[in-house]
């Protein structure tokens, strides 16, 4: 078994170190954030992943995983430093901010006084570990025998234990000159993965790197194909979710991630297909990627159309329309509101004059340090409460399960825009619901009467 340590311990890191002490390592996770790490040394998760609770309530108390801010600790503690600190988007810019997993390199380096290999784990730009190899180098008192690799990851939220536990595949990346120590620690880490027949590519750096921002920009193409087709749609009077399920029935296609709507936002898609761009322009290869730019439009305008559409079906204004907004979370089963569809909806019809409600089932905490303005309900029922237009936006379980027969007792007028195309459409307009998906035929009726 391996002593780790895990840099960062939020979405990623949090459910990453877990796992690694449920796989039987001896875990650290470092953080800056002494109420995140608090919260962790309690058990608790700071955030909500289904599972991941258990899982690290199990490892905590077995003695397995602990937590600290310490940095000279985990030098002394661990053999793998993995690194799992946060990239955003930088303010203004495409690129990605890389100044946290900087700041974890510059500080960790120094410590290293003996054999240990930095495994990154954080999304980076193609070139990030060339660069940081340099420096630990330079930095490292043990010198070349301080290795980096790169093993990036791709979990989703709302299935991180699984995803992490039962990947679709390992990714390392390694130092041509030095590999060989971290592909074989990497082999003891996951072991127990590997017995499972979980395929490991091992590559070198500017790859692996280059695996996880492809991924990401194929899944953030698939989705924006789809939302153009739902545009198509609209316009021609045809039916997106049928065209998605028919087109998916090829293999070569697939009917996953075909899912039109409100379009991808998160800490992820939105953030790392603009990153990927930045670099390719600075590798001189931008007009690689200059379709990118037309996912990412493709995107951001479900968004600006969710509102016009809102507009329109309340007759043309949405000044002092009472709007709930059922969902606020990027994707279901998350409280993740970065970058989400969601609220970016709910923000801009309120800005645009409308009285706005939100309700989500997880994520209204999350919300409300975001848009303190909005208004929250406690309930889907408080929220649609004398609403004359009502939204879903994000495709929570329990939204599908509403009954129109009690929403529509307490809203003001029965109007629904299914903005995830999650609803049975039959069942709300047998109940007298006028319904609006999108890139359906209801939508295109509505569209022909603007
Ligand atoms: N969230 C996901 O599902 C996911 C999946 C795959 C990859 N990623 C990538 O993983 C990285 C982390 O994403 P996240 O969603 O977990 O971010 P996050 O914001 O939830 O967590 C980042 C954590 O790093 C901590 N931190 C900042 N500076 C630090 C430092 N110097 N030392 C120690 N800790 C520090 C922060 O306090 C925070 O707790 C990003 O590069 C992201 O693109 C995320
Ligand atoms: O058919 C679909 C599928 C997804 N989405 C939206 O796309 C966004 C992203 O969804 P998803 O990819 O499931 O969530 P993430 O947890 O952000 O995971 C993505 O980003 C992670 C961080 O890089 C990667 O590790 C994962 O592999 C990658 O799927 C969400 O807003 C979804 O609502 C759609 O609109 N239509």
């Amino acid at each position: 078994m391996t002593n780790i340590a895990v840099f960062g311990t939020g979405y990623l890191g949090a459910t990453h170190a877990a796992c690694m002490a449920e796989l039987g390592h001896e875990v650290l996770g470092v953080d800056v954030d002494k109420a995140k790490l608090a919260k962790l040394e309690a058990g608790e998760v700071p955030f909500y992943e289904p599972g991941l609770e258990e899982v690290l309530r199990r490892n905590v108390d077995a003695g397995r995983l602990r937590f600290t801010s310490s940095y000279e600790e985990a030098a002394a503690f661990a053999d793998a430093h993995f690194i799992g600190v946060g990239t955003p988007q930088k303010k203004g810019e495409y690129a990605a901010d890389l100044r946290y997993v900087d700041e974890v390199v510059e500080t960790l380096a120094p410590l290293l006084t003996s054999p240990a290999v930095i495994f990154g784990k954080s999304t980076v730009p193609v070139g990030t570990a060339a660069r940081l190899t340099k420096r630990l180098r330079v930095l490292a008192p043990a010198g070349g025998l301080v290795e980096l690799a790169w093993n990036p990851e791709f979990l989703r939220e709302g299935f991180a234990v699984q995803d992490t536990l039962r990947p679709d595949r390992l990714v390392l990346g390694v130092d041509r000159e030095t590999a060989g120590r971290a592909e074989n620690l990497a082999r003891e880490i996951y072991a127990q993965l590997l017995a499972n027949e979980i395929p490991f590519i091992v590559t070198d750096l500017a790859t692996a790197e280059l695996v996880k921002t492809s991924a990401n920009a194929f899944l953030a193409t698939k989705i924006s194909f789809i939302n153009a087709m739902a545009e198509v749609c609209e316009a021609a009077g045809a039916d997106v979710t049928m065209l998605a399920e028919a087109i998916g029935h090829d293999e070569r296609i697939g009917r996953r991630f075909l899912n039109a709507g409100i379009g991808f936002g998160g800490g992820c898609l939105p953030k790392d297909i603009r990153a990927f761009m930045a670099r390719a322009g600075e590798l001189g290869a931008d007009q690689a990627l200059t379709f990118l730019r037309e996912v990412d439009a493709i995107n951001m305008r479900r968004r600006v159309r969710m509102v016009e559409s809102a507009r329109d079906v309340l007759g043309g204004s949405l000044i002092g329309a009472r709007v709930a907004v059922l969902g606020a979370a990027f994707k279901p089963n998350s409280d993740d509101v970065r970058d989400s569809p969601a609220l970016n909806i709910a923000g801009q019809l309120q800005l645009q004059g409308a009285s706005v409600t939100v309700y989500d089932p997880k994520a209204i905490e999350n919300s409300r340090a975001l848009f303190p303005t909005l208004n929250y309900a406690p309930s889907a029922e408080h929220a649609c409460s004398g609403a004359d237009l009502t939204l879903v936006l994000t495709e929570w379980t329990e939204f599908r399960d509403l009954d129109p027969d009690v929403l529509g007792n307490v809203v003001r007028t029965r109007t629904i825009i299914d903005g995830r195309n999650c609803l049975d459409r039959e069942r709300w307009m047998e109940r007298g619901w006028s319904f609006y998906g999108v890139g359906t035929p209801g939508a295109s009726r509505f569209e022909s009467s603007r």
